[in-house]
């Protein structure tokens, strides 16, 4: 069943799902492109709503991906998960191992009707850069490889959307960090919306434009990754990992002191030692939290390459000693951890303004 509105870019999951001791309940209206990050504590119903969308798990409601109507109760309408054009990708790459790389993808090409295939085979080899895996048996592979591989099933099916939990998960930094840039590829080169379940906050900020927080089978707080990120209200935002991700626009880079200078919605940044991008060039910059003071009057003769002019927009009480700030500039929410002792010696309150000193910025992509 497909709406009328084929230009409908939205993904609606309203499910409902009751089990003895667990209980999944969301209303998620989600954009039908990029990747959409699920995160929460271990338990809180992350695989279970995928499932759920993939229509592997008999939730109630209602779920569309772009247009298509996969389930709605209440028309009585409800289609099994081979007839729901989705790519599942798992943890651990859930390949044949009998076949070769190569008869893996083409298997989920067998299985896709002729009319419903939009991905080329050989665009999905290059963009995941399997050619030369294409005659070897899984066994062979290393994890990140067969990971690869069954990413470029999943895609070569041309599916509506792309449901990931954990796929990186079980591979050690080095090949997760082979994985990642194809991650981002996929982005650039598909119009295909991710589905992405995640523990890694380092990965949320660095694939997902958009984030859905889950907490026992509810929606906490869902909306931009940057916007949720900076939240004092929410669990994201404290600890020794907070951070805030702040979209940019390269402006400038000096080849002779490595710098790049990038300007978003508050100021610039100048970031050290950074490959080369030109002008013009969208990225996402990423500053813990633990990574910014504050000063009341502008900082002379400091090293610091980043201060900012902020305003503080909130204070928050943390872990023993600390206090997480937000502080403001422009139309972008920073975070500062700070010790107790420092905001009572200096008497910071909201509404003041000050200076960000930012000594490290990252960039994510
Ligand atoms: N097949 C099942 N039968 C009964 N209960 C289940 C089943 N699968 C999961 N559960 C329970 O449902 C709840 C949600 O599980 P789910 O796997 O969706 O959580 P999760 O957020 O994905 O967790 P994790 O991050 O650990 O993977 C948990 O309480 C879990 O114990």
């Amino acid at each position: 069943m497909t709406a009328p509105h084929s230009n409908d870019r939205s993904i609606a999951a309203h499910l409902q799902l009751q089990r003895a001791d667990f209980a999944l309940d969301v209303q998620l209206n989600l954009p039908g492109q990029g990747v959409t990050a699920l995160f929460g504590p271990s338990g809180c119903g992350k695989t279970t709503l995928l499932r759920s969308i993939a229509g592997l798990e008999r939730a109630h409601g209602r779920v569309t991906v772009n247009g298509d109507v996969w389930q709605d109760d209440a028309a009585r309408h409800w289609l099994p998960t081979h007839q729901r054009a989705l790519g599942y990708v798992f943890q651990e790459a859930s390949l044949f191992p009998h076949l070769t790389a190569e008869d893996n993808i083409r298997y989920g090409l067998r299985r896709t009707p002729a009319a419903r295939q939009r991905v080329a085979l050989e665009q999905v080899i290059e963009l995941l850069g399997i050619a030369p895996l294409l005659p070897r048996k899984p066994s062979t592979l290393s994890g990140g490889e067969r990971q690869r591989v069954a990413i470029a099933r999943a895609l070569a099916t041309s599916p509506r959307v792309l449901l990931m939990d954990e796929p990186l998960s079980a591979l050690d930094a080095e090949r997760k960090a082979e994985v990642l840039p194809y991650l981002d590829r996929l982005q650039a080169h598909q119009d295909i919306p991710v589905l992405y379940i995640s523990h890694s906050l380092d990965e949320v900020a660095r694939l997902a434009s958009h984030l859905v927080l889950l907490r026992a089978g509810r929606v906490v707080a869902e909306g931009h990754t940057a916007q949720l990120l900076a939240r004092l209200d929410l669990p994201l935002a404290h600890g020794d990992t907070a951070a805030a991700v702040v979209p940019a626009t390269v402006t400038q880079h000096d080849a002779s002191d490595h710098l790049t200078t990038a300007q978003f919605d508050g100021g610039q940044l100048r970031l050290v030692g950074t490959q080369a991008r030109a002008p013009g060039t969208a990225v996402r910059l990423r500053i813990q939290a633990r990574d910014v003071s504050v000063a009341l009057v502008p900082p002379a003769y400091s090293s610091i390459l980043n201060v900012l002019p902020v305003q503080i927009a909130a204070i928050q009480p943390e872990a023993p000693g600390y206090a997480m700030l937000q502080v403001q500039a422009g139309a972008t929410m920073l975070l500062a951890r700070l010790s107790q002792h420092s905001v009572q010696q200096m008497g910071l309150c909201a509404g003041q303004s000050a200076w960000a000193q930012v000594k490290g910025v990252a960039l994510l992509d």
